[in-house]
């Protein structure tokens, strides 16, 4: 186990690309496997979940990795029996587990670390309801796949939006069909959209409206076309955004474009801009004025479609005049960690005023005028606490030691390194030789 020490931040260069979106890497990967032309997808994020997706759709499909593109077709092999390792990736797991309802022979789908134990019943109950042979050994997902009749299923829209997007994905693969009923409150429902969309870029016709939707059965994935080029990823291209502001410093981010936007995590920058954050957009870049920022505003607010950003944003609250009220978040403690607590933990290290309610999914920030440090956090391995921990402690008055930060690998491998190219100073101590 190492440890990285956080020193401080020297402005150096302000000029970044944000890291390709991992949420549509995944959907195009899964997406190109089912397709029967090859698709070639450019700029990808290379994160251990785009790994695990690969390793997924590798038993139905060719791919060829080469610099950062793949080529992908499906493939018909006569192979019936495949073991999987979904590595910690929740979309991965979910999905697959659809996918694999809908295709012949029997899959082991094989979960890693934080991913042991986060919710499947659901899913696998709704699967049920469809006939599909699903179960659980222990924390092994065992499918029996074959080609399902499909039909009428409801769904919690409470615990993940992933449930939805496995099944969006196994419908086409059905004979008739599948009517989706999501049962309410729908929580992460942009990320249902983003499934929608792309699943259009494969000629799959979804219908329907909120909470009803039907894909009928025996559809061709068909890609509109032989190339796609993944878009940055706003709700991680938020800790830069966060850092400016923190550090005063201006930083313009490349490589995002509105227009392929996933809304959950668009909504940053609507919300960085209500606490009183200059952004400017233009051209496929978000130039954040750090440089101008005044006395930030708290926010009251509701992030059940935006669980990602809640992170960068309790950040930016953190340092708001007065207290701020988060709520809708019940489902961050199933994350790769109870996200709850981690925010808490951070915030305490930092000085803020912090108080969570995990049985409501709330959050209250009292913001405070500096960032303390001068402590250590344990980032329990999870990504996105990770950074939030990093980017907190680049602005705090002291240093801050970090433990457990080597997860961040899951969406974003580089991230030590493109924090050092800005300015950021930091060091990693080898707790073994
Ligand atoms: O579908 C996706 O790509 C995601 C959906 C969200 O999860 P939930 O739907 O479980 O809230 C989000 O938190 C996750 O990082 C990515
Ligand atoms: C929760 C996340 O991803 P997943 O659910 O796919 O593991 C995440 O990236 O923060």
């Amino acid at each position: 186990m190492s440890k990285l020490i956080i020193n401080g931040f020297r402005a150096r260069e302000g000029v970044v690309e944000a890291p390709p979106s991992k949420a549509l890497t995944l959907r195009y990967i899964l997406a190109s496997a089912l397709s029967r032309t090859w698709v070639l997808l450019r700029k990808l994020n290379w994160g251990d979940d785009t790994w695990s997706m690969i390793r997924g759709i590798k038993p139905i499909s060719e791919v060829e990795v080469k610099n950062d593109s793949v080529r992908i077709r499906r493939e018909v092999t006569l192979e019936r029996f495949r073991v999987i390792d979904t590595g910690e990736s929740g979309f991965t797991l979910r999905t697959l587990t659809g996918v694999y309802s809908g295709i012949d022979g029997t899959t082991l789908l094989v979960p890693r670390g934080s991913l042991i134990g986060r919710p499947m019943d659901e899913l696998l109950n709704a699967l049920k309801n469809l006939n599909a042979k699903v179960d659980r050994l222990g924390s092994v997902i065992r499918v029996i796949g074959s080609k399902l009749v499909g039909g009428y299923v409801t769904i919690s829209g409470s615990i993940s939006s992933q449930y939805v997007s496995a099944l969006l994905y196994l419908a086409p693969l059905t004979e008739g069909g599948i009517e989706i009923s999501i049962k309410p409150p729908v929580k992460s429902r942009p990320y249902i959209d983003a499934t929608i969309n792309v699943l259009k870029d494969f000629n799959i016709n979804v219908e329907g409206n909120n909470d009803m939707i039907y894909v009928s059965g025996s559809q061709e994935f068909k890609a509109v076309n032989e190339e796609f080029v993944i878009p940055g990823d706003y709700s991680l291209a938020a800790y830069y955004t966060t850092l400016s502001v923190l550090t005063g410093v201006d930083i313009r981010i490349t490589n995002l474009h509105r227009d392929r936007a996933i809304e959950s995590e668009y909504a940053f920058i609507r919300y960085a801009r209500e606490v009183g954050v200059e952004i400017e957009e233009k051209e496929g870049s978000v130039i954040v004025k750090g440089s101008s920022v005044g006395d930030l505003k708290p926010l009251n607010i509701d992030l059940s479609d935006s669980p990602d950003i809640v992170m960068p944003l309790a950040l930016l609250l953190a340092r708001a005049h007065g207290k701020s009220r988060i709520v809708g978040i019940n489902h961050l403690v199933y994350k790769e960690s109870n996200r709850l607590r981690g925010v808490a933990s951070v915030l305490k290290c930092l000085g803020a005023g912090v108080n969570i309610d995990e049985v409501n999914g709330i959050i209250e920030i009292e913001g405070v005028h500096e960032m303390r440090g001068g402590c250590e956090i344990d980032a329990v391995n999870d990504h996105r606490i990770v950074m939030m921990s990093v980017i907190g402690a680049l602005s705090a008055k002291e240093p801050i030691t970090i433990i457990n930060w080597e997860g961040i690998s899951k969406s974003w491998p580089a991230f030590i390194w493109d924090l050092e190219k800005l300015g950021a100073e930091m060091r990693i101590i080898n707790a073994s030789p």
